[in-house]
């Protein structure tokens, strides 16, 4: 049966680099590429990290029912419009999918392709080692943005409550500590996923 494996987590929790070293283990997982309003940032690339649109061309993929889910954030610089396209990147029939999003997402994408095709990874890092490695890579930008950092880190209590991630059912935790010991048990967890009929 195929899947769509779902990495969540709060901000830098290690959700990027985790689905970058799972890609790196050649599972034969497939990638889709979501969309986003926001401005692109240093280093990323169109059709890479997202599919970067402005709001207008969201306004019109939805009017012609071409959008999966889509969320709206709040941020320091105005609404960042998150969302998935029915464009043709996902198609059950042909293999497994691996994706990051968010837990409303998540509960989206599962509603829309059926909860036995979606399997959560979800990553937690205790707050002060979070928010430590989160100065850290923002020190490390061009432009630091700290305000949107302290933003995204109070917003993230409310997007991750403990009431959120039930009502989504999202039980297993991945703890980030030490990378290579939260991957292992990730691919181990996949791979008997995928084993499964
Ligand atoms: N196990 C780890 N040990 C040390 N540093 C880590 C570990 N995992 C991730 N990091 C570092 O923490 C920072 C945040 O990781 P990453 O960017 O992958 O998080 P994220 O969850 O994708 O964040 P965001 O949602 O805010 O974009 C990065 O600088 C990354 O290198």
């Amino acid at each position: 049966m195929s899947k769509l494996f779902i990495v969540m987590g709060k901000s830098a929790s290690g959700k990027d680099t985790i689905y970058k070293r799972i890609l790196e283990c050649n599972l034969g997982l497939k990638t889709v590429v979501t969309y986003t309003t926001r401005p692109i940032r240093e280093g990323e690339q169109e059709g890479r990290e997202y599919f970067f649109r402005t709001k207008e061309q969201l306004d019109l993929l939805e009017q012609s029912g071409k959008v999966i889910e889509s969320s709206c954030y709040y941020t320091i610089d105005g609404p960042w419009y998150y969302f998935t396209a029915d464009d043709g990147q996902i198609n059950l029939a042909t293999g497994d999918y691996l994706m990051i999003t968010t837990v409303e997402r998540y509960q989206k994408m599962r509603s829309y392709y059926g909860e036995e095709h979606v399997f959560p990874i979800y990553i937690e890092v205790e707050d002060g080692l979070r928010l430590e490695r989160a100065l850290q890579r923002e020190r490390e930008q061009k432009q630091p943005n700290y305000e949107e950092l302290c933003r995204r880190f109070l917003a993230d209590c409310k997007d991750f409550s403990e009431e959120n991630l039930k009502a989504a059912m999202i039980e297993k935790r991945y703890q980030n500590i030490q990378m290579d010991i939260c991957l292992k048990e990730i691919i181990d967890d996949i791979q008997r996923e995928r084993s499964m009929l």
